[in-house]
């Protein structure tokens, strides 16, 4: 903006301003016709301390004709119609003051001058508003000295002041230093800079002396503006004096930092800044071509006093010298107005910029609050999803426990099922090829002796028929000979009586014929050829036994057919032979798959106990069954005890009690537990029995078993194990068992049992004699997995009758015992330890497995106010052998964090240390009373229980044979 007000003009706003003082009420009217004075906007109310002027513009064109050939465009920033002031039309200009208080004598300063720029006015006159230096001879001239009223450049610099320094300089020709500038100050400088931008004037006058730095930084402002401000400013901060302000630095277009000299807040406006030709750059070129030296009179020799004429000329002579400085002065004010007017501009650009800052801040504060409503509306939409999510993911783990628990149990069912038939399928093939091979065994020797009686009948057929044949041929032959003997002898006997006869009927007829003969020579001739016919009859007959001969070499002939037949067969009976080697050799290919199937079955037995391990540790390595007994006739009441699920997988028990509240309201409460397995009463001892055959068959396969039974007196701990069909028969029953059936397999079974006693923390020998009851000392010995009993019968078992004399003599011992110490069978723990000893022919494999059979004492915790002597001894010993089981459980499941496992705390625990860990299966019958008078037993029995079954113990491994190679 390039606004010059002429002095008429100033006047009037001066004379407006006093007249505002005066009457705020209403607007007082303006005494210039360039100014009118405005009433309060309806925005702004009504305040002595606001006042608005109008100053109508003054064509500035001289000024700036003589500044500058080449007037730039001028603006009016507050211009209603910016395309007006790119025409260089200028528009009336508002100007707000604030502060009407009148600005202090010193400030306005003697001389106070508003000189104007326009020619118009012509000639250059001054106006002193207040006061003025007397000058010598009384006149009112301006006084020639540095305290002038002049603008003295120097001492403001406008550059380092920044827009607030222009906003006085307004003031300084609009209205005199009328007010505070800080309702015309450019946008906020930055919080730390504040201090520094307040005038002096604006400082408290409270603060103290002590407030050195702040002091050193006022009269920085004062003295050389902002930038030494500046520098106090940081003296004030480092606590270093402010000395360290060097005015020099502060001068216009000096050493002043642009930094530091503008203020600004935004990048913006600094690159504004930056864009905008530095005014206070050029107004120091200005001042110092203008040379600002002040004004110095000449010093000419005093004149005497009458010398009128010559001191007028001096004065003429010093009135023309001043005013030519007061014109240069004049100029440079003009230079200075434009600057004024330009930073003007530009800080109502800033102004603009600053409210459009301002407006976009707040824009993007109501942004960032509305940002800040949809993070936290976010945050609460992501708190809620990841709640769903979190809900989402338990019960879809629960789902998934539930599932692998399923999974585990179809698996362990199925693999049961699958190992049942493998082993049923196995069993019947082998059967069928055992049966197959005895079948073919019998067919070969059958057929060896079908082939052998078929041929020694055929040949005693043949040889009969030979015999018989040539028998035939030899009694035909004989007969023909005989019957042709005889035919012959008869027909030569006939022939011979014929003969004779004929003879002698020849002789007497030969006399008489003779007589005759003549006439019977003829006959005789007849005879003769009788005869003939005769011998010719012989000779057929000779040719029938010649045909006889003939017959009887055919006879020959089928004789020797009949024996080429008997060749002819016995290379039948030989390739039979042979038919029955090929069958040889099939049944050797046939025992040959046998054998590979019996190696098969071998290598899916070793399968199977793989899998039957997997099975188990898939179970968990310590798994907890409960068991409620039925109640017994003479029993009382019984009490409430639910199984919601004995149709699925039967593992939840459920027990209800009377509890009196701490209102004295008695209420059923229910007291859920979940089992590995639950067993109600119905069930006998060869279900349970079921359940627990695969930790027997572990012990077998090479692990180490400890099934416990543990609940109160009378629970049926006994009943469950040593029953004649409790687990232990069973077990050892089913240990048999399967020994002989893996015998077929290469393994051979070796196995000892021992039945100890622990009572009162000391070992008791049950399989020894009576009289050493609580007598021997049996020491512990663990050596490389194994546990030795000194001084402890071991028996060797070799069938299941040998184990009906090992629980015939246990229980011997402990009636001895029980004479000792009443009910001592409930105040004592039993085990029955089974070594395994396995060896496989075939593969090679070894194997050793322990199987412990524990019925503990009773858990029932007697007061120790009503048990005294032996019976607090005991007690006192039960509650320590069973809480250091208890100890010993749960510190195996802590896992690998846990060093050390106190086995040593109970002679219990230290006998079962091979058995309890990560080396063994451990099984824990919870036995369940079902009366309503142990109900609180129970309880605590079940919350054992249940702590047990939470424990997670380690993988079990094989016990390790040192000479095996599976
Ligand atoms: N399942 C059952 N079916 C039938 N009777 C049972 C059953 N369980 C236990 N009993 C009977 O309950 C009574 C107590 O059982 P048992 O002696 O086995 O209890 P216990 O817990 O071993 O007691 P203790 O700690 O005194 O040895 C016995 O008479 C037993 O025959």
């Amino acid at each position: 903006m390039k606004a010059v007000l002429n002095s008429t003009a100033k006047l009037s706003a001066v004379a407006a301003l006093s007249s505002y003082r005066n009457n705020t009420a209403s607007a007082p009217a303006s005494p210039n016709p360039d100014i009118d004075v405005l009433s309060p906007t309806k925005s702004l109310p009504p305040s002595p301390n606001v006042l608005r002027l109008r100053l109508n513009p003054i064509s500035p064109s001289e000024v700036l004709r003589k500044k500058y050939p080449n007037p730039p465009p001028l603006f009016l920033c507050n211009s209603p119609n910016k395309d007006a002031s790119r025409n260089n039309t200028i528009h009336p200009i508002d100007f707000t003051f604030r502060s009407l208080l009148p600005p202090p004598a010193s400030k306005l300063g003697v001389n106070e001058a508003y000189q104007t720029a326009d020619p118009n006015n012509a000639p250059q006159r001054s106006i002193d508003m207040q006061s003025s230096l007397p000058r010598p001879g009384g006149s009112r001239l301006p006084a020639p000295s540095s305290s002038s009223g002049l603008p003295q450049p120097h001492q403001q610099p406008l550059g380092d002041l920044g827009e607030s320094t222009v906003n006085s300089r307004i003031g300084t020709f609009g209205a005199s230093t009328i007010g505070k500038p800080s309702a015309l100050k450019t946008p906020a400088p930055s919080r730390t800079l504040a201090p520094m931008k307040r005038p002096a004037s604006t400082l408290d006058n409270n603060e103290t002396a002590n407030d050195r730095p702040a002091q050193i930084a006022r009269s920085a402002i004062s003295q050389t503006g902002p930038t030494a401000a500046i520098k106090a400013s940081a003296v004030r901060t480092t606590g270093k004096s402010a000395v360290a302000a060097k005015p020099g630095a502060s001068r216009i277009g000096g050493a002043a930092k642009p930094g530091l000299a503008r203020p600004q807040t935004s990048m913006n406006l600094r690159n504004r800044q930056e864009a905008v030709p530095s005014p206070t750059e050029e107004m120091s070129a200005d001042e110092d071509k203008a040379g600002s030296a002040p004004y110095q009179p000449k010093k000419r020799s005093q004149r005497a006093g009458w010398d009128i004429k010559g001191r007028l000329a001096d004065l003429e002579e010093d009135h023309r010298e001043m005013m030519d400085k007061l014109a240069d002065t004049s100029q440079q004010k003009d230079m200075s107005s434009m600057k004024v007017i330009e930073l003007e501009t530009i800080r109502a650009t800033l102004e603009t910029k600053n409210s459009h800052l301002q407006s976009e801040l707040s824009r993007d504060q109501a942004e960032l609050n509305k940002c800040r409503m949809e993070l936290l509306e976010e945050q609460r939409l992501r708190r809620v999803e990841a709640d769903d999510a979190r809900r989402q993911l338990l019960n879809e783990t629960d789902e998934l426990r539930r599932k692998a628990r399923d999974d585990i149990d179809n698996l362990e069912r199925k693999s049961k099922t699958e190992v049942n038939d493998l082993m049923t399928k196995h069993k019947f093939e082998l059967d069928e090829l055992r049966m197959a091979f005895d079948r073919l065994k019998m067919e070969e020797a059958e057929n060896k002796r079908r082939h052998a009686e078929e041929l020694s009948s055929l040949k005693a057929t043949a040889a009969r028929e030979l015999e018989d044949a040539q028998q035939r041929s030899r009694n035909e032959i004989l007969e023909l000979r005989n019957k042709n003997e005889l035919e012959m002898s008869t027909m030569k006997n006939q022939y011979q009586t014929e003969i004779a006869t004929l003879r002698s009927t020849c002789e007497t007829e030969l006399v008489r014929v003779r007589a005759e003969l003549k006439v019977e020579t003829a006959a005789h001739n007849e005879t003769k050829d009788e005869l003939a016919i005769a011998q010719k009859m012989n000779k057929d007959m000779r040719s029938t036994i010649s045909e006889q001969s003939v017959n009887s070499l055919n006879m020959e002939s089928s004789a020797r057919a009949l024996r080429d037949k008997i060749c002819s067969l016995e290379s039948i009976i030989s390739e039979r032979d042979n038919s029955i080697r090929l069958r040889d050799g099939n049944v050797h290919d046939m025992r040959q798959n046998l054998e590979t199937a019996m190696a098969k079955l071998r290598t899916e037995e070793t399968l199977r106990r793989k899998l039957h391990n997997q099975v188990l540790e898939l179970k968990g390595n310590i798994r907890v069954f409960c068991r409620v007994r039925p109640p017994l006739e003479a029993e009382a009441e019984p009490a409430k005890i639910d199984f919601p699920d004995q149709d699925e997988e039967a593992k939840d028990i459920k027990l209800f009690s009377m509890e009196r509240s701490t209102l004295g309201v008695e209420a059923v409460k229910e007291h859920p537990f979940t089992f590995d397995k639950v067993f109600n009463p119905a069930s006998n001892n060869n279900i349970i029995f079921e359940e627990i055959s695969q930790l027997v068959q572990s012990a077998l396969d090479g692990y180490n078993v400890c099934i416990f039974a543990y609940g109160q007196t009378g629970s049926g701990k006994t009943y469950t194990m040593t029953n004649k069909d409790g687990m232990i028969p069973q077990a050892v029953d089913q240990i048999f068992r399967t020994a002989t059936q893996l015998t077929e397999k290469g393994w051979t079974y070796t196995m000892e049992g021992s039945f100890v006693e622990v009572y009162n923390e000391n070992l008791n020998d049950l399989l020894g004699k009576d009289t050493d009851l609580d007598k021997k000392k049996i020491e512990i010995r663990h050596d490389k997995g194994r546990t030795t009993l000194t001084e402890c019968t071991t028996i060797p078992l070799d069938g299941p009758d040998m184990m009906e004399e090992v629980m015939r003599r246990a229980s011997n011992n402990r009636m001895v015992a029980a004479t000792k110490a009443n009910e001592r069978s409930s105040r004592s723990h039993s085990v029955f330890i089974l070594k395994l000893a396995g060896i496989n022919s075939i593969t090679g494999e070894k194997c050793e497995g322990t199987l412990n059979l524990v019925d503990l004492a009773g858990s029932e915790r007697l007061s120790h106010s009503q048990a005294t002597g032996d019976r607090l001894k005991e007690t006192q010993n039960i509650n320590k052998s069973l809480s250091a089981l208890g100890d010993v459980i749960s510190a195996l499941g802590g896992g690998k964090e846990v060093k050390h496992i106190p086995y040593r705390n109970s002679k219990l625990t230290y006998l079962l240390q091979n058995s309890l860990g990560g080396n063994s299966k451990t099984l824990m019958f919870v036995m369940v009373s079902p009366l309503l008078a142990h109900m609180s037993e129970t309880l605590t029995s079940l919350k054992f229980a249940k702590k047990v079954s939470q424990v997670n113990i380690g993988t079990a491994k094989k016990v390790r044979v040192d000479s095996a190679s599976p």
